[in-house]
């Protein structure tokens, strides 16, 4: 697994996500997708759903971050212990949870959740945070990589324009884990920037893989006087 990381230092991991009745939620057309990424050079997938993760786990031969995005609540990304461990049993080799101080559905901490992961299974933990203070406890918790994947989408965070390069670069300076960062990253400047700021990787995701969104950016722009 140390050689999961390794792999990883410097280089650009792709997002594959559809979200719920859009065209593209497909197990197979994200496994299309996912391998044209990796065709593209990425060093890692990340990937959502049980059905998605087992089908590009089986199609790239690049290690995959796996998520599972489940019920309304705040928490969300890998909720509960149980979403964890069913996400490590699709043979990805890191699991990505919530990483957040809140509360979640199963009335479980970070750290009991990730102990219990790391009990059971032999995947490692990428936590999802938004705050300096929500990475460090995470990393003290046990997670094996940190990323500010919640920037910006936590009720007390800020929604920076592009990728908050100052968290990435706050955390890289507290924590000795890898520090990822993702959200917003949408050039390829701003994945440069990200590592000179002190990112481990760079996770790209909407900016590669979701044409609605890439297709709004420029239809916005021709509407511009
Ligand atoms: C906040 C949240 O739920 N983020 C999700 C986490 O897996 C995904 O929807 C994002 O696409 C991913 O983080 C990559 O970010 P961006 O698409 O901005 O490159």
């Amino acid at each position: 697994m140390v050689d999961v990381l390794a792999g990883l230092r410097g280089r650009l991991i792709v997002s594959c996500q559809a979200y719920p009745d859009e065209p593209m939620r497909d197990p197979r057309t994200m496994t299309q997708v996912a391998q044209a990424a990796v065709a593209g050079g990425a060093a890692a997938i990340r990937a959502q759903g049980l059905e998605d993760l087992a089908s590009i786990r089986m199609a790239v031969d690049v290690p995959v971050i796996g998520l599972w995005k489940d019920g309304d609540a705040p928490v969300h990304i890998t909720p509960t212990l149980a979403h964890a461990v069913a996400v490590a049993h699709t043979g990805v080799e890191v699991v990505a949870l919530d990483g957040t101080t809140r509360d979640r559905p199963d009335g479980l901490t970070v750290a009991e959740t990730i102990a219990t992961l790391h009990e059971r299974t032999d995947a490692l933990v990428m936590a999802d945070c938004s705050t300096l203070e929500e990475g460090v406890a995470a990393v003290d918790a046990g997670a094996d990589l940190v990323g500010t994947t919640l920037a910006g989408y936590t009720p007390y965070t800020v929604k920076t324009s592009g990728p908050d390069l100052g968290l990435v670069e706050r955390l890289a300076r507290a924590v000795e884990v890898p520090v990822i960062c993702e959200g917003r990253v949408h050039t390829p400047d701003d994945a440069a920037r990200a590592l000179e700021a002190g990112a481990y990787a760079v996770v790209v995701g909407t900016a590669i893989t979701h044409p609605a969104s890439i297709t709004g950016w420029f239809v916005d722009a021709l509407r511009r006087p």
